[in-house]
């Protein structure tokens, strides 16, 4: 028991900074006996952002409060949260988010050693918790799971049973802890009223409920994941990390609603205290009043609501913190292809997004002077409907095409007689390059080109094999490449202007290891999926 404080200042720092508390008297009697047991628990869905500081903030209070404090990764009710996290993601969502809470921790200077950490796949699978569940149903009514839930499960139109079960486990996991008290945001006040009634109903303790303020994102509003700019994430380049607070509501002399002094509030004056920071510092120029340090936050509201700190000048000292608290968590990552491919497979849709962006934006840069990417393809899938040897070359077939045009089937002319028969071409589904602009070859206009992959054999043995949509796809479907969906060149002169760029893009379209058509690594796609070559 931590002898030095008083059972007053103990509770003092427990409350610091909370909205609420459920229960104080009996925190009050527990701290007199012995340490209390808290625990605060994440569904591991979306990438956590800054705003968690606020919650580890104040789990180190409770550290040094002498607490017992307990973080549990909440995998299954992420996944029981209209499936925010899809259950063959669970693992890896829960690693992710154990790597950067532990870095959050570790940054603000909280020892681990002193945590417990747990997985709620670790218990709550097994026989006796879900017997606690079938009991919990039996006496909870469906209208008050529904309430409970209201604030923290998605609601939707056609909501799950998935949903009432949630707040029946938080407050089971109150019981499989062992705690004295569950800490959380205020959105959580309705599961914690829910667990209150019903424990005891099912014969366990009625617990604590400690709960934090809902801190204001940078625009103002609450900190949600669907404001892309009102979240700083963790791994957030410094630069992002600037340009996000620069773009958040913090207007002169305004402290009622302002995006970026709730942080300095709930986050870095309490940082500060942990790691002995005595000030928080804004530099400015000279001209505009030079360096000012604030010890408390109320002294830095104050002079920002008597206009004596310009909304710039916070954003960039805030910013500046933010970095730093942010910098081992990112350097980790740096440093790290495993936490690297970790964050990959946690979020593989946000990974493949940002690939995408980081490419849109080669391509803006790449388009001055003259865009030059597959965009400029215009590829659809064509069926064979007929194939004929050309009569003046030996290695031309004569293939018409269909393209689904109104104009009916194309004339195509490709050199695949020493790689193929007539038969194999046949009837198949096949990638055309449908805006080249038409040429003659002895004497018969081809309208396109057939894309093809090269499947030379290890042995040396040249092999020419057909790329083929993904099944289901349909005549006359675009086939594109991931944020290179751009309007392609009305004809492509590949024989004389475009020569050059005909040739550069070719160059850059490449079949993968497993005879996926890729075009700079990313795959050619339909609707349907991607593009590749059958192994005849
Ligand atoms: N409801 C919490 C997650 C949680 C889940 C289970 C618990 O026991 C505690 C907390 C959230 O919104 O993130």
């Amino acid at each position: 028991m931590s002898s030095n404080l008083s059972v007053e200042e103990r509770l003092s720092i427990i409350k610091n900074n909370l909205q609420e508390v459920l229960g104080e008297e009996q925190l009050k009697s527990i701290l007199k006996e012995r340490d209390p047991k808290i625990y605060w628990g994440t569904a591991t869905t979306g990438k956590p952002h800054i705003a968690y500081f606020v919650a580890m903030t104040k789990l180190a209070d409770f550290l040094s409060a002498g607490c017992h404090v307990t973080i549990l990764f909440a995998d299954i009710h992420a996944y029981l949260d209209n499936m925010k996290a899809p259950w063959e993601l669970l693992n890896r969502r829960a690693d992710y988010y154990e790597v950067v809470i532990k870095g959050m921790l570790e940054s603000i200077g909280v020892p681990l050693d002193k945590l417990r950490f747990i997985k709620g796949s670790d218990y709550q699978l097994n026989r006796d918790f879900t017997l606690e569940i079938f009991r919990m149903a039996s006496v909870v009514t469906e209208h008050d799971a529904k309430k409970a839930g209201c604030e923290v499960v998605k609601q939707v139109d056609s909501p799950l049973l998935s949903g009432l079960i949630y707040p029946c486990m938080q407050a089971l996991d109150e019981e499989f802890l062992e705690c004295d008290a569950q800490f959380g945001g205020v959105d959580q006040r309705k599961i914690f009223t829910f667990a209150e009634k019903y424990m005891p109903a099912l014969g366990f303790k009625k617990r604590i409920h400690l709960m934090n303020p809902m801190v204001p994102g940078l625009t103002g509003g609450k900190m949600s994941s669907s404001e892309a700019d009102s979240k700083i994430d963790l791994l957030d380049e410094p630069r992002a990390v600037e340009n996000k607070i620069r773009k958040a509501f913090c207007e002169e002399g305004n402290i009622e609603q302002n995006g970026v002094l709730p942080f300095v509030k709930f986050v870095l004056f309490p940082v500060f205290k942990l790691k002995g920071i005595v000030s928080f510092d804004i530099k400015r120029p000279d001209k505009f009043g030079g360096n000012v340090s604030f010890e408390t936050y109320q002294a830095l509201e104050a002079a920002f609501a008597a206009k004596e700190i310009f909304p710039l000048d916070l954003k960039n000292a805030v910013a500046s913190y933010i970095n730093i608290l942010l910098e081992p968590i990112r350097k980790k990552f740096e440093t790290s292809t495993e936490l690297q491919a970790l964050l990959r497979e946690a979020y593989p849709a946000e990974a493949a997004a940002s690939i995408a962006a980081k490419m849109a934006s080669t391509k803006i840069e790449d388009s001055v002077p003259v865009k030059n990417d597959f965009s400029r393809f215009d590829v659809r899938v064509g069926q064979v409907v007929e194939v004929s040897r050309h009569p003046d070359a030996d290695k031309l077939f004569v293939e018409k095409i269909d393209l689904g045009e109104s104009t009916g089937p194309r004339t195509i002319l490709s050199g695949l007689v020493p790689y193929m028969t007539a038969e194999d071409l046949l009837g198949k589904k096949v990638l055309i390059l449908a805006n080249l602009k038409p040429a003659a070859m002895r004497g018969i206009v081809s309208q396109g080109m057939v894309l093809c992959a090269d499947a030379t054999k290890e042995d040396g043995t040249i092999t020419i094999e057909l790329l083929e949509p993904a099944e289901g796809s349909n005549v006359g479907d675009r086939v594109t490449v991931v944020a290179l969906e751009g309007k392609p060149d009305e004809q492509l002169d590949c024989k004389k202007k475009d020569a050059a760029a005909f040739a550069a893009i070719l160059a850059e379209l490449k079949t993968s290891s497993t005879g996926i058509a890729e075009y700079r690594g990313t795959p050619l796609m339909t609707a349907h999926g991607p593009c590749q070559w059958q192994k005849s």
